[in-house]
């Protein structure tokens, strides 16, 4: 059996991990290095070191070789949207900007002006987002476009610098909202609107395609094991939609991290009406898929309240406290743009519970609280508008990403929707970078074979909906958001 190291950067944090098929026929997981990830301010804008994100990945491949891996197939995935100008030389130009920084703000309202909103989409199929690559594009420096010879998504642009091969791996490309549906391609005019030409941007490729070996000119720095990077599904969302162990056509997927992306899986895209109006997106997935989903805020408000209390209490002890608060005691629209990227969220969250007139949460418990319950409002409310849209029941979600860890959550979603839950892997995202590389490797048949040995390999836990429990407290909440 080969050796298999998926590198998975979400926007809080990245780990290395290595997979393998055991004679017990289970994949096999070992976590051989993980570092903190997040942007900062330099240059007048949010940025990534995505310098130093790559030196993490030399040196986790480093600690792999030592671990006696030597020889392997890496799989690169990240976050969505931010890209790296990359100029004649053939060297960035600049950190990349994050998707955060508030350079985008009104640029929908701008861009919209002559392009209408449902032109794109008929295009596109992509929900509109001010950090989508178009607008940041949009309101890109022109001078640095100039001077661009190539755009690479984040993914992309570390797979580039590993093997010196530039591609553009489609369920990433697909977050630009630039990917005309009907023709699989970078779409002309929204390439113009924007100043870019075609050829600043790689070929199209798919994922489970062979990009290449990593250059010679790293083994002079690092003590790297052979390795051939293969383009996985190289959004870091797509990778954990492979990795969610559904069966059938009556689930969803909840990815729940910094992020929360909840949706299903699609073979045809969906860009009706009903979807445009409620915000839906068809990211392209692997294998031909759609991810017809929703972003919704995620513990990106749990990790800012942490960050803000200097890291006071972990994660699970933050969700300990969180479960010992009376669940419900304020509603919060935790989609409102003002929770994107606040001086401090804290503030921000008692202000707009101030503003509307409820209970103010004060203490660390009652702020993860007050996001644990109005998130699992918010999935609830969109569960029920998603099954619609498509026209299928959704009787399980899966949820998979750090946020399976949280019992609490997973109980208060499964009550409120009225669904069984079942929640894990944690860390489907590298699961499903895995998977695609050894499907591209044929160690593993297909998607469906994927899912099923994934379902046998991790202890996924089921939550069932609590008899009678806040039974009119959706129905509350559905009157509140309504108003704002
Ligand atoms: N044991 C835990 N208890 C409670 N929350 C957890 C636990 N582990 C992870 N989390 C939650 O999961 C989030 C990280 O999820 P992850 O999928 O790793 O995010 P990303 O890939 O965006 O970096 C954390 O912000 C935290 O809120
Ligand atoms: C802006 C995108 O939707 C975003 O990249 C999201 O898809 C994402 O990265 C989720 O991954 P996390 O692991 O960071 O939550
Ligand atoms: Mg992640």
């Amino acid at each position: 059996m080969s050796d298999y190291i998926a590198v998975d950067i979400g926007a809080s944090s990245g780990r290395l991990i290595l997979g393998r098929i055991n004679n017990q026929k289970k994949l096999e997981l070992e976590e051989i290095h993980r570092f903190v990830n997040g942007f900062t301010r330099n240059n007048g804008h949010d940025r990534w070191a995505i310098d130093q994100l790559i030196d993490e990945i030399f040196i986790g491949l480093e600690k792999a070789k030592k671990l006696g891996v030597k020889k392997a197939k890496v799989g690169i995935d990240t976050w969505a949207v931010d890209y790296v100008l990359v100029g004649m030389d053939g060297q960035k130009l600049q950190d990349p900007i994050s998707y955060r920084d508030q350079r985008t703000r009104h640029a929908i309202e701008e861009l919209t002006g002559d392009l209408s909103k449902e032109y794109i989409y008929k295009k596109t199929g992509i929900q509109f987002l001010e950090l989508n690559t178009l607008y940041q594009l949009y309101k890109e420096n022109k001078e640095d476009l100039k001077k661009t010879d190539r755009i690479l998504m984040i993914p992309d642009y570390i797979g580039y610098v590993l093997t010196g091969n530039a591609v553009a791996e489609v369920t990433n490309a697909s977050t630009t909202q630039m990917l005309n549906l009907r023709e699989g391609l970078f779409d002309k005019d929204l390439l113009a609107k924007v100043n870019v030409y075609p050829e600043q941007f790689p070929r199209l490729a798919e994922s489970g395609s062979i990009l290449g070996s990593i250059r010679h000119k790293w083994r002079l720095q690092y003590d790297l094991p052979d390795c051939e990077v293969i383009t996985v599904a190289t959004h870091d969302t797509a990778s954990a939609v492979v990795g969610t162990p559904g069966e059938g056509d009556d689930w969803a997927f909840l990815s729940s991290g910094t992020w929360s992306l909840l949706g299903k899986e699609l073979n045809v895209p969906e860009n009706g009406a009903e979807a445009f109006k409620e915000n839906y997106t068809n990211e392209w997935g692997a294998y031909g898929t759609y991810r017809f989903l929703k972003n919704i805020m995620g513990l990106w408000i749990v990790q800012s309240i942490r960050r803000e209390q200097n890291n006071k209490y972990s994660f699970a002890e933050m969700a300990a406290q969180a479960g010992a608060v009376e669940p419900f005691q304020q509603f919060i629209n935790i989609n409102d743009e003002r929770f994107s990227n606040p001086k401090s969220m804290i503030d921000e969250i008692q202000s707009y519970c101030q503003e509307t007139g409820q209970k103010v949460p004060q203490t660390t418990g009652e702020l993860v609280a007050a996001a644990y319950c109005n998130l699992a409002l918010f999935y609830a409310n969109e569960l029920e508008k998603l099954g619609n849209i498509v026209h299928k029941p959704i009787r399980v979600l899966h949820i998979v990403g750090g946020g399976s860890n949280v019992a609490f959550l997973n109980q208060l979603t499964s009550t409120l929707a009225g669904i069984t839950v079942k929640a894990g892997p944690s860390e489907a995202t590298a699961v499903g970078n895995l998977v695609v590389q050894m499907i591209s490797n044929g160690e593993i048949g297909n998607l469906v074979q994927a899912r099923k040995l994934i379902a046998q390999s991790f202890d996924i836990k089921t939550y069932s909906p609590e008899e009678h429990k806040y039974a009119e407290v959706l129905d509350k909440y559905k009157a509140f958001i309504k108003e704002r």
